[in-house]
């Protein structure tokens, strides 16, 4: 687990990590979102000792980082390892040799570095590459390789810094679902800093919003985008706002239990109610199919409707569109 308590971080006289403090669970995948320059590499580089804090602590496996010296910080990097945007490979060493690197700065013995680095490349979809540089892999193999790197010293959790940014929406995709095997066949706990929301949706089972260096929002996925903290519709925007109709509209949100259910048609019948659909959308998380739907309605109905939607479960939300 990684516990981080009212962190304070400031470069020079700019404060850059506000008070933070959140948990991230063993074995969960854990994203950190957010506009550009509010804090999120930061603090995902305070959590491997990359950058040192002000004040608060980060708490790894009860280990507290702030009190970590020279050889403490090397054993917290073997626990948890990074990847990047950029790659961040040696253009001068073959793929095989990249992954046996930090074996070799532990002095593994020759051959376990060589049949792991191996294994590790096999693992990643690489077996046919251990001796290409970098120079002759595209983007997306090139990440496969640090992957299988960050690999090499059987972490506990993997923080991923940007790590699809740099790859078209194809090789995002096939990077993304590397990621999510590791995380179930290897029990890795991984940290995934991103602005993209498709990795979000795709990967992440609870995510922190953040603003200015402070967690806005913080909570499940779906809950977050389903029935979205205004930190988080900022980021996603808002677009269903430009085509809403004047007048009263009801936003519904359909959790998984009610996803296939005839609701709304049962609820015309039930109230003998008109009312006009708007805007509906259907969003995949982690593989479940959630969604919200926006109604226009008579303004007189809308307790009545309200109640009714309530007591079957569903979360609503009333909109009020005057312009
Ligand atoms: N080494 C540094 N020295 C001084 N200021 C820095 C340093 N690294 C980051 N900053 C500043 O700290 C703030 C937060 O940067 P950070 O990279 O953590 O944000 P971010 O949310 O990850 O943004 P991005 O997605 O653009 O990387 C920014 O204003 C940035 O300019």
């Amino acid at each position: 687990m990684i516990e981080i308590k009212n962190l304070e971080k400031q470069y020079d006289s700019q404060e850059v990590i506000r008070d933070v403090s959140f948990r991230i669970e063993k074995g969960e995948i854990f994203g950190i979102v957010g506009r550009s320059g509010v804090g999120k590499s930061t603090l995902l580089r305070c959590i491997n000792a990359l950058e040192p804090f002000n004040s608060g602590d980060i708490i790894v496996d009860g280990i507290s980082i702030g009190s970590l010296d020279s050889d403490g910080v090397r054993r917290l990097r073997k626990k948890v390892s990074m990847i990047f945007q950029n790659f961040n490979l040696l253009n001068q060493k073959t793929a095989l040799e990249n992954v046996a690197l930090p074996m070799e700065i532990w002095g593994y013995d020759k051959k376990t570095i060589q049949s792991r680095a191996k294994e590790l490349l096999t693992l990643v979809g690489l077996s046919d590459k251990y001796k290409s540089k970098p120079r002759a892999l595209s983007g997306g193999e090139k990440q496969r390789v640090a992957i299988a790197r960050a690999l090499a010293l059987d972490p506990e959790f993997l923080l991923c810094d940007e790590a699809t940014s740099a790859l078209d929406p194809n090789t995002t995709k096939e990077i993304l679902a590397l990621l999510k095997k590791i995380n179930r066949e290897l029990g890795l706990t991984l940290v995934v800093v991103t602005h993209q929301m498709e990795v979000v949706k795709d990967i992440c089972q609870r995510v922190a919003v953040m603003e200015g260096g402070k967690v806005s929002a913080l909570g499940k996925v779906e809950d977050l985008f389903l029935n979205p903290a205004k930190s988080l519709k900022k980021l996603i925007g808002e677009d269903e706002m430009e085509i809403l109709p004047k007048g009263t509209s009801i936003r519904i949100f359909f959790t998984k239990d009610y996803s296939n259910q005839t609701i709304i048609t049962n609820m015309s019948r039930d109230l003998s109610v008109d009312f006009s659909i708007v805007w509906g959308k259907l969003e995949n998380f982690s593989g479940n199919v959630l969604g919200s739907l926006v109604i226009n309605i008579n303004p007189a109905d809308k307790d009545q409707i309200v109640s009714y939607l309530t007591e079957k479960g569903l979360n609503v939300e009333v909109i009020y569109n005057e312009s």
